[in-house]
């Protein structure tokens, strides 16, 4: 072995050290054997030619060359999925979270293309009709045309009732006048507008026979095909520096009484007729927010990549970092053999574990419901709507503050843009304000539950999720403890029930007092975030505990005891940080809660032989982590070393500032 391709010997004992198998964990988390085989077939055939590599690292570029390279690698990606992936998966499998995966090896940051693969696409299979869907997408899948998601203005990203761009029928030339009326209705935010995109959905209100509809989707080309001027009557450009998302060239978007087609209204939910009369959305008012609810879904499946791709790196560079002694002349630790530093990054094992698992369920409720709606019934459509804004909330919000924690843990290498820490925080945290900001979702469950509480207070039977409601109604008092993983869930089942219970009396109360339904809801807001929230806990952990039960029934019996050690290291890791509300809304005694912390420290020592497998079994190629920290071979102190070779800083002894600045300076009298 070459020292290039040795492995760390610390790394090497770890793996030695592991009890499970780890292939056995992969195909769990992959959804199955065949689509690890799968999965795995296509990071060969995608990252085989080296195109990830950047002869400078993209952080040492300007603004003007990261985008440009951004540009030619995404071209290079496209290519390679277009000529030589989709031949083996099929071309229904653009969007799939394994393309997005591998799509990693290229970008540190994000593909200018993200957006027309995430949501320009999937908004005109969702939101055009068959003969809309015709038009667009071959064009639109072969990149013959590139798309934006243009929703967002200036003045309101949340209250999409309040946009302000108008799309005004025009029945004598059959077609919209798109326009801007104000500073505020400039669209702001849409990724790969601002110098990528020639075509982009836009939302704008639609005006027809002198009437306001409400927001409607249209299909607008904003620049010509072969020069990639703006068209005339359109004012496009890029917004600016932002914490991450550098190369992804969010733009702004202006009309001007820009006109555009009929049939560029996408109308698989409501039409426009040639004389301009409006045809309303018979099923459910809120269709037209499709794209979103589908995003939503996909991103808790992201939170746990990236969430996988943090730990993978801290954790295996825990296991090489050598730090203090325990004893006066002992040998240094590996500094995962802390417990402090095995509390930081267990429960991230176990979170990617949870979303994941969490994630594909979702997946499965997302499509039946989709086919549910397919014949008409809109009826599941309010809890899918409940699940995805929660579920997108809590799953972001956690990945954000445990990629950070990963970064603590990592000390100061950590810091370093090499590690890929800092650039896995800025993409995620982003994703608790995008797709909706993690307050406003959470006060849109926070409705539906109380509903739920209503229905089930009149004696109805409600729907799977918060089945638990019923139950409030016909149990008195505390829920008893029990320090079963049932028992756990049922308690966090107790507490969501009961913290909903009491918005309901707060808001019943205020109104009582006087106030009207509006406020009394406005003040009880505070309470309404936090019940939603309890209620996702109890969602997320009685999925994964179920998922877990599920999926390990045919697996070896390490298999099933290590994944039962990460389910039960979660239910504890929250009832330890609930304990207040158990205390509130269970019979726990401090004697349990004892005994519990008790169990998570035992849990931690039984974790901590396996924990490199276990993020092995992530099975996240160098290529896709992209750290100096978290390769497999643990070849951490040479990386860095190689890196600071790349540094253009390094490449003459003498920076040509000395004499221009500091020998002046130096040289000055006082
Ligand atoms: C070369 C590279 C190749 C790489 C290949 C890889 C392939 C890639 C494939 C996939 C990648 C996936 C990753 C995707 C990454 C995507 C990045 C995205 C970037 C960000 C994009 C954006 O941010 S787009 C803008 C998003 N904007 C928002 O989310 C706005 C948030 N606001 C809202 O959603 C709504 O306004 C609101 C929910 C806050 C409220 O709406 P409104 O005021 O109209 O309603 P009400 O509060 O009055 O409620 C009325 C009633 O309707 C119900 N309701 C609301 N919304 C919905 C809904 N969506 N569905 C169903 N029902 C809904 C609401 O609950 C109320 O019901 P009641 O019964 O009356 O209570
Ligand atoms: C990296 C990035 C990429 C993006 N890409 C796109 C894109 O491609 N296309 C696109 O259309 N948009 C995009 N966006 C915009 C994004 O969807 C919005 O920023 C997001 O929906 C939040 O809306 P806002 O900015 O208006 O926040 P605001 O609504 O102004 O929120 C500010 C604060 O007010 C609070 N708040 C707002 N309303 C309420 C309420 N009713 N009750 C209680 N609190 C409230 C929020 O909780 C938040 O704390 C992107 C944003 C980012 C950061």
């Amino acid at each position: 072995m070459t020292s290039k391709n040795k492995i760390n010997e610390d790394l090497a004992n770890e793996r030695r050290k592991c009890n499970f198998n780890i292939e056995e964990v992969t195909y769990i988390l992959d959804g199955g054997k065949e689509k690890t085989l799968q999965r795995k077939k296509i990071e060969d055939v995608a990252l085989n030619g080296g195109a990830s590599v950047d002869d400078i690292p993209e952080e040492y570029l300007s603004a003007r060359e990261r985008y440009e390279n951004a540009i030619r690698k995404s071209c290079i990606y496209t290519n390679i999925v277009k000529n030589e992936v989709l031949e083996i998966t099929g071309i229904e499998n653009y969007g799939s979270p394994v393309l997005r995966r591998t799509g990693d090896a290229f970008f540190k940051d994000i593909s200018p293309f993200m957006l027309h693969l995430g949501m320009f696409v999937p908004s005109i299979i969702g939101q055009c009709t068959a003969e809309q869907q015709a038009t667009w997408l071959p064009r639109a899948l072969d990149m013959k045309i590139i798309g934006a998601y243009a929703q967002t203005e200036l003045g309101h990203g949340t209250f999409i009732r309040g946009l302000e761009t108008t799309a005004t029928y025009d029945p004598e030339t059959e077609e919209f006048v798109l326009h801007s009326p104000t500073i505020t209705s400039y669209k702001w935010w849409a990724g790969g507008l601002g110098r990528t995109a020639n075509h982009c959905t836009v939302v704008a209100q639609l005006y027809t026979q002198g009437k306001c509809h409400g927001t409607h989707l249209f299909i607008v080309q904003i620049r010509d095909l072969e020069t990639h001027m703006p068209l005339p009557g359109v004012k496009v450009g890029e917004i600016g520096p932002r914490m991450g998302f550098n190369t992804a060239d969010n733009g702004f978007l202006g009309f001007n009484n820009y006109r555009i087609p009929r049939m560029n209204m996408m109308m698989k939910n409501a039409q426009v007729l040639k004389d301009g009369t409006y045809v309303k959305a018979a099923r459910h008012g809120k269709l037209t927010y499709g794209t979103m609810v589908f995003v939503r879904v996909t991103l808790v499946g992201e939170a746990s990549f990236n969430l996988a791709k943090a730990v993978t790196i801290a954790v295996r560079y825990s296991a090489v970092r050598r730090q203090s002694e325990l004893r006066p002349g002992s040998i240094e630790p590996q500094i995962l053999d802390y417990p402090t530093q095995q509390h930081k990054l267990f429960i991230c094992i176990a979170t990617a574990h949870a979303f994941q698992l969490t994630a594909s369920w979702l997946w499965n409720t997302f499509t039946a419901v989709q086919a549910e709606m397919k014949k008409g019934n809109v009826d599941t459509l309010p809890e899918l709507h409940a699940l995805s804004s929660c579920l997108k909330a809590l799953s972001t919000s956690d990945a954000t503050a445990y990629i950070e924690q990963c970064r603590f843990a990592c000390g100061g290498h950590g810091y370093m843009l090499s590690s890929n820490l800092p650039f896995l925080y800025a993409f995620v945290v982003a994703t608790r304000t995008y797709e909706g900001d993690y307050t406003v979702l959470l006060l849109q469950t926070a409705r539906f539950l109380v509903k739920a509480w209503e229905q089930a207070e009149s004696g109805k039977v409600v729907t799977p999720t918060v089945a638990y409601l019923n139950r409030h109604f016909t149990t008195n008092g505390k829920m008893i403890w029990d320090n079963s993983p049932e028992g756990i869930i049922r308690v966090f089942q107790s507490v969501a029930a009961g913290k909903i219970s009491l918005c309901v009396r707060s808001i019943r109360n205020r109104i009582t007092s006087g106030m009207d339904h509006e406020d009394a809801w406005l003040m009880t807001t505070v309470q309404l975030v936090n019940a939603a929230e309890a209620h996702c806990r109890s969602v997320i952990l009685h999925t994964y505990w179920n998922e877990i039960v599920r999926l390990t029934k045919h697996s070896s019996d390490n298999v099933k005891t290590v994944l039962n050690q990460l389910v039960m290291l979660y239910l504890t890791y929250w009832a330890l940080e609930r304990t207040g509300d158990l205390l509130r809304y269970s019979t726990i005694s401090e004697n349990d809660i004892d005994l519990l912390q008790r169990q998570y420290e035992e849990l931690l020592v039984k974790i901590r032989p396996n924990a490199v497998g276990l993020v092995d079994a992530f099975d996240i190629r160098d290529e896709i982590l992209q750290s100096t920290l978290g390769s497999y071979d643990g070849r951490v102190y040479e990386r860095l070393m190689e890196e600071v070779q790349k540094n253009p800083l390094n490449k003459e002894p003498v920076d040509p500032s000395f004499h221009k600045y500091l020998k002046p300076l130096m040289k000055s009298k006082i």
